[in-house]
């Protein structure tokens, strides 16, 4: 397969894209409408421009197209800093969802189309809340061995894997969440697709804090909307908080979680998802 920067330096300067973040996780959003990229450029354009100082820099690469079915009005390829696609992200969503309404292509209510499946949004201006497809495979409390080290972990998917821990505040302010977050990620527990890791301390009975190890950025992010709702629901299941659930991220921004603890497989995340600049590329941006 050609490397993106020989087919594609030409042929994609100039081209238009927006930077977003949401809660500080930071992506590049392109309107692929006309499908000028095609798929399999995704990973090594997503190593490239997400690359933080020698190019754009995020930790994830969007690319928004028709959608597949009636059902959407737009769908989208998710790519990590790594190259790696994703299932989901959160809020890659939400930048997502605003996005294609500013774009022209959606209504502020709409359902867009993932590999996780569909996710309902709803755009009010900066306030941007989606409904994650329905998480599946909770797992509570077991216990991981990381070299001599015993936890106890819970883990779900909500869209994308998470593994969950809990710690007291002052444990997780002073947590290497690199060091042990790059071992419980690949840990063959979680085989083989890894697992995004999230390090919990509960704050009150309905506000928590979350740092998350995230998979495909390889490094603690400074919010995870997955995460952060994957950390709510299993601090539900712990009896730990009663949601409607306040997520304060790495970031410093939070998160509101919303669900019914009887019945987890309606979950919906909002915060809010902000236009950082628009631009258009330099060819020199992939070299
Ligand atoms: N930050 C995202 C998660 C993006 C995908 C994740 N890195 C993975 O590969 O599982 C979110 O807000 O959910």
């Amino acid at each position: 397969m050609k490397k993106v920067m020989d087919l594609d330096s030409a042929c994609l300067d100039g081209f238009p894209f927006v930077k977003m973040v949401a809660s500080g996780n930071d992506f590049i959003l392109i309107n692929n409408f006309e499908k000028r990229i095609p798929a399999e450029w995704g990973p090594e354009l997503a190593r490239k421009l997400c690359r933080r100082a020698f190019s754009v820099g995020a930790d994830g690469l969007i690319l928004i197209e028709p959608p597949k079915s009636q059902k959407a009005c737009f769908s989208w390829r998710f790519f990590n800093a790594d190259g790696s696609e994703a299932e989901m992200c959160g809020n890659g969503g939400r930048c997502a969802a605003r996005f294609a309404v500013a774009e022209g292509l959606c209504p502020p209510e709409h359902v867009f189309e993932t590999l996780a499946g569909l996710i309902r949004a709803e755009v009010k201006e900066k306030k941007v809340k989606i409904e994650l497809s329905p998480p599946h495979s909770l797992r509570i409390d077991f216990a991981l061995d990381v070299d001599d080290q015993k936890f106890l972990a819970s883990f779900i998917n909500t869209g994308v894997p998470h593994a969950v821990l809990f710690f007291a505040p002052e444990d997780l302010a002073r947590l290497d969440v690199k060091q042990l977050g790059s071992k419980i990620r690949f840990h063959p527990a979680f085989a083989p697709s890894g697992t995004n890791v999230n390090f919990v301390a509960t704050l009150g009975e309905d506000n928590l804090k979350v740092r998350t190890y995230e998979r495909g950025v390889e490094a603690e992010t400074f919010a995870c909307g997955t995460g952060a709702c994957a950390s709510a629901i299993i601090a539900a299941q712990k009896g730990l908080i009663k949601p409607p659930v306040t997520v304060e991220t790495s970031g410093g921004e939070k998160l509101n979680i919303y669900f019914d603890p009887k019945d987890v497989s309606r979950v919906f995340l909002e915060g809010e998802a902000r236009f950082v600049y628009q631009a258009s590329l330099s060819k020199e941006a992939l070299e």
